[in-house]
């Protein structure tokens, strides 16, 4: 990740707005997902700025109120094709936002819309599929420091420094787990998906693309928090659950779910942070913000597994891509 582009950009922001007021994060599916990181982060670390997190056409069709140069819109597509995101993009630049784009496609669509690009990769390796979120978060963190400062700066640079090894090193080891997980979860036709804090976004990407999208399997995303407030009457012996367990603030949920789960011998796929040493390149100050790479890397290899064990590849779709809707 390019830091100093990072910088460059929140930097020129605010030579031109020194009084920014909200950060909005705008996207599609897992693009919006991957926002969630830095949404998160505002909403948790900023005195002074408002945040919040939209679909792109509940942004376009229902847009908030206050959204003009005192707003710093945020928005990603990975292809930079998707309608609603590219219209969101135009829309935030009409109503005179300063806007950034994530793509990974630099002669995009969106790409051509924004005032600021941000061209991230993917393909490379298993570090590259969270370079979109990950520069989310990088912009956040950028924006809360130039605009108010942020009291662990220096911390949260070192983790970002070391989150790309710490994701191939940890993708190395989870073949033997992963393959697991696709032979025992292969005939599910329901999975729930779990997770708190800033990686409650990798939880619902996990439900809705990876499982709902990309396999045709049911899978409700469930906040840790929430499971007993409802969701934990259908925990029963061997109901499949996938926790992506938090290391920092929020653990305590996770943890509370897990015991219950346990309790009534659900079938449980725990991914937790601690096993790969989050901890060793974020400092407790920041570590709840690096959850969700983590989490992204190692899933991504489970779902691969998955995708194997039922011979259903995760680029199948029905009416994506081949119906008009
Ligand atoms: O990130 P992009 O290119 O805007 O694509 C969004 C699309 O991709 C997905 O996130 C995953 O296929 C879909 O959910 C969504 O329709």
């Amino acid at each position: 990740m390019d830091f100093e582009k990072v910088k460059a950009i929140v930097s020129d922001i605010k030579s031109k707005q020194p009084n920014i007021d909200r950060v909005l994060f705008v996207g599609c599916g897992a693009s919006m997902a991957d926002l969630y990181p830095g949404y998160y982060f505002i909403s948790h670390e900023s005195t002074k700025l408002l945040s919040a997190i939209y679909t792109a056409n509940e942004f376009n069709y229902d847009t908030p109120k206050g959204v003009g140069e005192n707003t710093i819109v945020i928005t990603a597509s990975l292809g930079g094709t998707t309608p609603e995101s590219v219209a969101a993009t135009k829309k935030a630049r009409e109503l005179g936002t300063h806007v950034v784009t994530l793509s990974m496609a630099e002669d995009s669509p969106i790409i051509k819309e924004t005032e600021y690009k941000v061209v991230h990769g993917f393909h490379e390796n298993y570090a590259a599929k969270t370079e979109k979120m990950t520069y989310c978060l990088a912009l956040a963190v950028e924006i809360v420091q130039e605009f108010e400062g942020y009291e662990f700066y220096d911390e949260a640079l070192d983790a970002f420094k070391g989150m790309p090894d710490l994701i191939e090193n940890a993708v190395k080891s989870v073949g033997p787990m992963a393959k697991e997980f696709g032979e025992k979860y292969r005939d599910e036709k329901t999975i729930y998906v779990l997770s708190s804090g800033a990686s409650l976004g990798v939880a619902y990407s996990t439900a809705s693309f990876l499982f709902m999208e990309m396999q045709w399997i049911a899978a409700p995303t469930v906040h840790t928090g929430e499971y007993f407030h409802g969701p934990f009457e259908l925990t029963e012996k061997d109901a499949p659950y996938l926790l992506f367990m938090n290391d920092g603030k929020t653990r305590h949920l996770d943890a509370r779910a897990l015991t219950f789960l346990q309790r009534f011998d659900a079938q449980i796929t725990n991914i937790d942070a601690k096993d790969y040493g989050l901890n060793e390149v974020a400092s407790e100050n920041v570590i709840d913000y690096f959850n969700p790479m983590i989490h992204t890397g190692v899933m991504r290899v489970f779902a691969e597994e998955l995708a194997k064990a039922r011979k259903h590849p995760l680029t199948k779709r029905r009416y994506m891509w081949k119906l008009t809707y």
